[in-house]
């Protein structure tokens, strides 16, 4: 196949995938709009003003005076009967709901149980009610035709009754009693209150309520909740059992565990590492991959023989967890680990949910590497709990003789632990990798080099390790590459150019096969942390504070269990990302985040709270993240040593000092200022701030930076360069100031991009540096250019995200509708020439969205028709996703309802006769994000059924 490189046009030119990715128009939340919509809420508020003015002059009765409602969804009678009937009766009508607290009343006939969730706490009542209380002159009381109702419908992890002091009863009564009376309560809700409810508590409350973010106050009516509550931080005994039932936390610490006794194990014996290429030399390598089929499913069954021959998945049980392993009789049925158990069940309603066993799947674990230690081999590398990788290089000769030490390991594993593994063998780590795909389950797969390229062909290629969903979709846009035969057809240089050369490299490499990664025995441990990524919801900053404290204390022990100090201490937060959902998908899960970390170093090592705490409180403060914005939260420590208890960690002599001030105003400072006031950070940023354990420590010579020490007063200068003189160092000793531990984390192409990028501006730093006599001062220019050079710093993070301009719009239909003096008014505010709207108009007609670059209503009609065909289980979320965004912007931009309408109709008789519940359930979710976006746009909603 001749593969071009070809770009896919768009005959409208103005919408491809990316576009719809990217753009911030996330099925639109009642919360989740732009700038754009603040302006459009505007201008249609204006057009109303103008509108209702007629209405309200033949106002029949204020009967809703002082009420503010919106409407939700389809409604009998229809969107503007509703909206007459509240403004003629002294109502306010509300279109746009940004905060669900700015509105006393929803009106809806029916919330899809997402809206029920988020909504429970609000008062959403059927159009019925305003119609009743219009009838007779009064309102009534709305709780007689609430359309949510109250109760939660999910279980909750079972936390102990740790909230006796909210009393959830007197709050609701509280809420309904003064509900009755029909008055505007956008309430003083009485949990947060703990002690007797004075006028000053309330007074203060509110006060403090009124200063929150959306998002803060959002949580706070989350919160409101006592079930959601206990699961939540804001339990004290939430840390104990998050632990105690998270999947993860196991996983890593077992891994953790592991790793240090495979090291003791093997650090008397000579540690041999394993270059991994297809031929070193004329030595054939021979690397093992071995890996549990269906871990937590066949060690939750191992004994239970009836259960292994149906459906199984071992999830937490609520509808909207996790399926953490499901076996492989579930996975005909299409489930998958990592799969939400309500769509898991809709594609396999008899699927068997099994509970979590960790004790067994520690010991079965434990068993499965005594058996690997016991297989004589060159070097043991732990993948995780259930997999890893072996070196037989020097104790086979060849692939036939590996499938027997294969052979042997499955055998002794399946007597020990009564559950399977499975095995790939290949010269490298991705054949052996890529080989254990094609051996699952229950069995053992070779790929010889000369086979490699053949096997490769036929591999999709999102089946290549670091190829992940949008690098394919690169792939295929750029070059309509599907499978890895495709990828072997690029010529190096092109991917190079599209991929950068590191990973552009990578690429061409796996697509042959060809692995240059090595496997080394086990090194020391040199990290603890702890980290928390659900149920993390703060309303006040000192929420975030008090479950920082507990944090800590957990790290502290889990420092002690290993015995060690600190040099380092990174803080990780999870912040929801811009335009993600206040709830998102998960229940209460962290959704989409945007990683900031930033870390502290100490000159001495040290495991004080006080000294850490200190510091733990600096960090966070300095990253500025809202409290109700926090989705996850970690502390590291890094840079560990063995706690030698003789070693004086921390002067306890000395009086404890206010924090420490940061003594150099290294990257932090420049970091600081960008988080200021700055929501856009996009991803993980790494700096460090660097602190003294005592009073008179100075830093260590590997943080100092020339251009830093050019600006401490000279006192201090002169001690640095003491102190560096008494470690033999001198100041342009530029240390890398990479992070191992965050290097670690990335793929390797990019990491030795980023290793390039920094030599190459260490080197610049040295150039520059070569002009500065070491013990002159150094002149301001050069400090300001070596400065500028630290920016390398800002490598490690990916682009930031430019926050989207407001340009300004004005719809030229919208505006002839206006009344002339409004008209002008939008214009002045807007300085745009109504003679350049008319000419814009003219030029930019209602664009025409494409999806999958079919526009006609027969064309996509063709391709749903095909979507749906193959995928007779249901489709992927994401193509749902995708297609629901299409639908909200054919709404919002092409403003073409019959097509939405009839696409959807399209879908809804596709599914007619078979009436597959995971189509179903995609159904509804594209209904509810076009009614949205419906509601949003200010057309009545779609009539779809
Ligand atoms: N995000 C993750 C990854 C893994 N696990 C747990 C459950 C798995 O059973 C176990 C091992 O992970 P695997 O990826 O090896 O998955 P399985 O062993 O379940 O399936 P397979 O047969 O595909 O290896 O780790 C988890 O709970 N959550
Ligand atoms: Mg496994
Ligand atoms: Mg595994």
């Amino acid at each position: 196949m001749a593969l071009q490189r070809k770009k896919r046009e768009h005959p409208s030119g103005n919408a491809d995938f990316n576009e719809i990715e990217d753009e911030a128009y996330e099925s639109v939340g009642f919360h989740d709009y732009g700038d754009y919509f603040e302006r459009k809420k505007r201008k249609l508020q204006n057009q109303n003003a103008a509108l209702y003015k007629d209405m309200e002059d033949s106002s029949k009765s204020n009967l809703f005076e002082g009420l503010s409602m919106a409407i939700n969804g389809y409604t009998n009678p229809s969107y503007s009967e509703l909206r007459t009937m509240i403004i003629q009766n002294g109502g306010t009508f509300v279109q746009y709901v940004d905060r669900k607290t700015s509105i006393s009343f929803l009106i809806c006939s029916f919330l899809t149980p997402s809206k029920a969730i988020q909504w429970k706490h609000h008062k959403v009542v059927t159009p019925q009610w305003i119609v009743d209380c219009v009838r007779q002159q009064k309102l009534l009381p709305w709780m007689n035709y609430r359309a949510v109702q109250p109760a939660a419908s999910q279980s909750l992890l079972a936390f102990p009754d740790a909230f006796k002091k909210y009393d959830p009863q007197v709050s609701e009564q509280l809420h309904e009693s003064s509900e009755v009376e029909g008055q505007p309560q956008d309430a003083l809700p009485s949990y947060h209150l703990e002690q007797t409810e004075t006028k000053e508590n309330k007074d203060e409350l509110s006060n403090r309520l009124d200063s929150l973010s959306r998002s803060a106050l959002h949580n706070y009516h989350l919160l409101k909740n006592p079930n959601i509550r206990k699961s939540t931080t804001q339990n004290p005994e939430f840390l104990q059992k998050f632990f105690d039932s998270s999947r993860l936390h196991h996983l890593s610490t077992w891994k953790a565990t592991l790793k240090e006794e495979i090291q003791i194990m093997t650090a008397s014996s000579s540690s041999l590492t394993s270059t991994g290429n297809i031929k070193s030399g004329n030595k054939q390598h021979y690397i093992m991959h071995v890996d549990f089929d269906c871990f937590f499913a066949s060690v939750s069954t191992r004994n239970a023989r009836e259960l292994q021959l149906k459906p199984v998945a071992v999830a937490h049980g609520i509808r909207n967890s996790e399926i953490a392993s499901c076996n492989y009789e579930a996975r005909k049925y299409g489930i998958k680990n990592g799969m939400f158990v309500s769509t898991a069940k809709s594609l396999c309603p008899s699927l068997v949910l099994v509970d979590y066993d960790f004790d067994a799947y520690e010991s079965v674990s434990r068993e499965f590497y005594s058996v690997l230690a016991d297989t004589p081999n060159d070097c043991l590398k732990v993948i995780s709990i259930d997999e890893a990788l072996l070196d037989l290089t020097t104790h086979v000769d060849s692939f036939e003789e590996c499938t027997k030490v294969a052979e042997s390991i499955r055998t002794r594993v399946r007597t020990k632990t009564n559950c399977d593994v499975s095995v790939g063998i290949g010269s490298n780590v991705l054949l052996a990798r890529l080989a254990l795909r094609k051996a699952k389950p229950h069995n053992i797969f070779y790929i010889k080099d000369e086979d490699a390229c053949e096997f490769l062909q036929c591999l999709s290629v999102q089946d290549l390790p670091g190829v992940g969903p949008s690098q394919s979709f690169k792939l295929f846009d750029l070059y309509g590459v599907k499978t890895v035969g495709d990828l072997q057809q690029i010529n190096k240089h092109g991917l190079q150019e599209t991929f950068g050369v590191n990973y552009g490299l990578h690429l061409y490499n796996i697509a042959r096969g060809v692995d240059t990664s090595h496997i080394s025995n086990e090194t020391p441990r040199r990290s603890v942390s702890v980290d928390v990524n659900w149920g993390v919801r703060f309303i006040f900053l000192e929420d975030a504070m008090d479950f920082l404290k507990r944090l800590l204390k957990e790290l502290l022990i889990r420092m002690s269990k290993c015995d060690v100090v600190l040099h380092q201490l990174q803080l990780r937060v999870l912040k929801r990302a811009e335009n993600a959902p206040f709830d998102p998908a998960k229940y209460l899960g962290a959704g989409e985040v945007t990683t900031l970390t930033k870390s502290a170093m100490f000159t001495s090592a040290t495991k004080s709270f006080d000294i850490l705490f200190r510091q733990v409180i600096n960090l966070y403060t300095s990253l500025n993240v809202d409290p109700g914005d926090v989705r996850g939260i970690g502390l590291q420590a890094l840079k560990i040593v063995k706690d030698d208890k003789n070693e004086r960690v921390f002067n306890f002599n000395a009086p404890l000092k206010t924090p420490h001030k940061q003594i150099l105003p290294g990257p932090l400072n420049e970091q600081q200022g960008q988080n200021q006031g700055n929501e856009n950070i996009e991803a993980s940023s790494t700096c460090t701030t660097f602190i003294p354990s005592t009073p008179y420590d100075l830093p260590s010579a590997s943080q100092v930076s020339p251009s830093v020490l050019a600006q401490l007063p000279q006192s201090m200068q002169g001690n640095i360069r003491r102190q560096l003189e008494l470690q033999n160092k001198r100041v342009d000793e530029i240390p890398s100031q990479l992070d191992p531990l965050f290097l670690k984390e990335l793929p390797t192409p990019i990491r030795n991009e980023v290793k390039e990028d920094h030599e190459i501006t260490i080197n610049r730093r040295l150039k520059l540096k070569s002009h500065v006599q070491p013990n002159d001062n150094i002149p301001t220019e050069t400090a300001k250019k070596i400065q500028q050079q630290d920016a390398f710093e800002k490598m490690l993070r990916p682009n930031k995200k430019v926050k989207k301009q407001y340009i300004p719009q004005v719809d030229l239909q919208v505006l002839e509708e206006l009344p002339k003096e409004i008209q002008e008014t939008v214009l002045e505010e807007t300085k745009v020439n109504r003679y350049d709207l008319a000419r814009e108009v003219k030029m930019i007609p209602n664009p025409v969205i494409t999806f999958q670059q079919k526009q006609s209503i027969n064309e996509l009609r063709e391709l749903l028709a095909r979507w749906y065909e193959k995928t007779p289980r249901g489709p992927n979320s994401r193509d749902v996703d995708y297609f629901s965004k299409y639908l909200g912007r054919v709404i919002r931009e092409e403003r073409n309802l019959l097509k939405v309408q009839a696409l959807i109709r399209w879908l809804q008789q596709l599914n007619r006769k078979d009436k597959i519940g995971a189509w179903q359930m995609a159904i509804e979710k594209t209904v509810e994000v076009v009614q949205e976006a419906c509601f949003i746009r200010q057309t009545p909603p779609l009539v779809l059924l």
